[in-house]
């Protein structure tokens, strides 16, 4: 779908290297956003972004870990230099790592390996909301959506606690950012996708996959492309008055 519907917007995307940030940076290419892709892995993002740029989209990319509030206000200095004050953003970047190839049991799991999760999923939000927000404020819009999942509230077996624990945090800090920023035109959103077909399903069988299909209604697990679709709505003036929502993408599955 191409339209104009974010035409003027200026959209940063995190983890927009691949995955779901690679969908969702380019649908807001197509929707007409001028859009700042950021991602840990330099050359997996420069690739991305002058994929989108040979298309002729307008975009701007930057090599920043979102666990690094230095690297990332650097980045965002550098972005909104070249495409204008960032209006909009995503917090898609997140990690759910494997110990010994499976999820950490809890009693297992060292604090490092918690404590990355954390800086990475949910401090990673924190700090790109920190350096966006006061320009949003004094311009009185902003647009924000973070990466939630159906593990923030519901036992998924295939992640572990420190993973579970971060999306259901940021269900909790997307709430108070649409309570605190609502007064000054800002929305704040989460998404919360299922069970959707990008590398971090290399990881899992197709049993287990087929398990899930067999539990979603829709019998079908999700693509990149649906959640970008969500991201997009949540952030157009379609939506202008839904603020502090969590937005299942899972086909139905885990209804809660
Ligand atoms: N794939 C799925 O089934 C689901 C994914 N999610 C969430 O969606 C988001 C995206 O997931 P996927 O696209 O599947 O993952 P992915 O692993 O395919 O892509 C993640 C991207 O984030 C980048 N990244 C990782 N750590 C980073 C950091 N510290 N700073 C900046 N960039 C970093 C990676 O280089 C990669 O390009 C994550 O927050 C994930 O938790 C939520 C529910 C389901
Ligand atoms: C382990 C699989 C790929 C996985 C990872 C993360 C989520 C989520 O955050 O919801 C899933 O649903 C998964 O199936």
């Amino acid at each position: 779908m191409t339209d104009s519907r974010h035409s003027g917007r200026v959209v940063l995307v995190t983890g927009a290297g691949g995955g779901i940030g690679a969908a969702i940076a380019e649908q807001y290419c197509r929707e007409g956003a001028a859009v700042a892709l950021v991602d840990a892995d330099a050359a997996k993002v420069e690739a991305q972004a002058e994929q989108l740029r040979e298309a002729g989209f307008k975009v701007s990319w930057a090599h920043a870990d979102v666990a690094d509030y230095a690297g990332c206000a650097q980045a965002c200095e550098r972005l909104s230099q070249a495409l204008g004050p960032i209006d909009t953003l995503i917090n898609n970047a997140g990690i759910s790592p494997k110990h010994n190839g499976a999820p950490a049991p809890i009693w297992q799991m060292t604090p490092d390996e918690w404590q990355r999760v954390v800086a990475i999923n949910l401090n990673g939000s924190f700090n790109l909301v920190r350096i966006l927000t006061p320009s949003m404020v004094e311009r009185r819009f902003g647009r924000i959506v973070n990466m939630s999942s159906v593990a923030g509230s519901a036992f998924l077996p295939l992640v572990a606690a420190h993973y579970s624990a971060t999306k259901a945090a940021i269900i909790g800090f997307t709430r108070h950012l649409a309570g605190e920023l609502g007064p000054f035109g800002i929305t704040a959103n989460a998404l919360a996708p299922g069970r959707i077909e990008t590398p971090l399903l290399k990881t899992v069988s197709a049993e287990a996959n087929q398990a899930v299909v067999d539990d979603t209604p829709l019998r079908r697990l999700g693509t990149p492309l649906e959640v970008a679709r969500a991201a997009c709505f949540l952030t157009s003036s379609e939506s202008e008055f839904i603020t502090g929502q969590v937005v299942d993408v899972a086909g139905g599955w885990l209804m809660r």
